[in-house]
């Protein structure tokens, strides 16, 4: 491929963790960034459009332009100067991605101007790399439900198969909290018991998503290793978790390091869910937008 003046890159939002599989299970949603980057001479130009643009920075901090500078630094080569156009779809700092985003955009993009450079496998590794953990980059790139794997060299991805009937429902609230934050309050050891526990759990989950076993995904959605400790960030957490699961829903988790809250549905029932989750958030005086979702199959795009 040859070297081009112009490239789009679309990227979904992601939901990471689901639960039992703490920075290592993600999916992809159909809720998307849109990055344009044009080469232009003289320096460096950031707009942004969308809801809280003005919240995003438009000078070199900014982590779309980071991941793009990035991808010059492994080739070895100095960035171009660019005009970069930013689309968001995808709020900011709610435990849907938002960052990931940003790295793989920023990243892709680059690849794309500079003739397809490095392997779809490359720009994944950089992904990871940048952002620290595997779960949301994953599916941002690939698209689907991604499991990541490593032993210390490479990465294994593998593909989890959703069933059809499980619906996302994502519950958005009008607070941010940074995934700095959220991780914060984590501790760094845990008991063998908490591991056996999330470990059998994360198992099931994955037979769970695939067959749409409803009784086997109630159990599932179950975490000893991040939720007890981020729970208490997110004002209504336990109000939210019993009005989804009277209406309907598997059970509900963080999205992320939060503080989206994410339940697992089937097609029946997943307007009754949204309701349910949008009062109860209500009652606590907090205002939120509820969505029923489905997954994203095809990651980042360009054009
Ligand atoms: N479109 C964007 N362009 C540039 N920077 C962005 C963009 N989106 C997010 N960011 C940066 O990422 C930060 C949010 O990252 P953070 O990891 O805290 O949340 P998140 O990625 O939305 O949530 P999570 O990782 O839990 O899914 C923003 O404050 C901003 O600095
Ligand atoms: N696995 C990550 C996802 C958010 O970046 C976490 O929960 O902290």
């Amino acid at each position: 491929m040859s070297v081009v003046s112009a490239i789009t890159v679309t990227v979904p939002a992601t939901t990471a963790n689901l639960g039992p599989g703490f920075d290592c299970i993600g999916a992809a949603l159909k809720l998307y960034n849109e990055f344009k980057f044009t080469r232009q001479e003289g320096g460096l130009s950031i707009h942004v459009t969308g809801t809280e643009a003005e919240r995003v920075q438009t000078d070199e901090s900014n982590l779309l332009y980071q991941a793009f500078v990035k991808f010059y630094q492994y080739i070895e080569q100095t960035p171009p100067t660019v005009k970069i156009e930013i689309k968001l779809g995808v709020p900011l700092a709610r435990g849907l991605g938002s960052s990931a985003t940003a790295i793989v955009g920023g990243l892709v993009a680059a690849n794309q101007l500079e003739g397809a450079t490095l392997s779809q496998s490359q720009v994944m590794e950089l992904a990871i790399a940048m952002e620290g953990h595997p779960d949301n980059v994953v599916p941002a790139l690939l698209g689907g439900c991604r499991l990541a794997a490593t032993s210390g060299a490479a990465w294994e991805i593998c593909d989890v198969p959703w069933h059809q009937n499980i619906v996302p429902v994502i519950a958005i609230p009008n607070f941010e909290l940074s995934t700095s934050e959220a991780r914060g309050v984590l501790p760094t050891e845990v008991s063998r018991a908490d591991a056996i526990f999330n470990t059998a759990h994360l198992g099931l989950l994955l037979r769970g998503l695939e067959t749409g076993n409803g009784q086997w995904l109630k159990t599932a959605l179950q975490d000893k290793l991040h939720q007890p400790y981020r729970k208490a960030l997110i004002p209504g957490y336990d109000v939210l978790n019993i009005a989804a699961v009277s209406a309907g829903a598997y059970g509900m988790v963080i999205s992320g390091a939060g503080p989206t809250l994410l339940a697992l549905t089937d097609k029946l029932h997943s307007e009754a869910v949204e309701a349910a989750m949008l009062a109860a958030w209500q009652e606590e005086g907090i205002t939120a937008e509820v969505r029923s979702l489905s997954l994203d199959t095809q990651g980042a795009k360009s054009f």
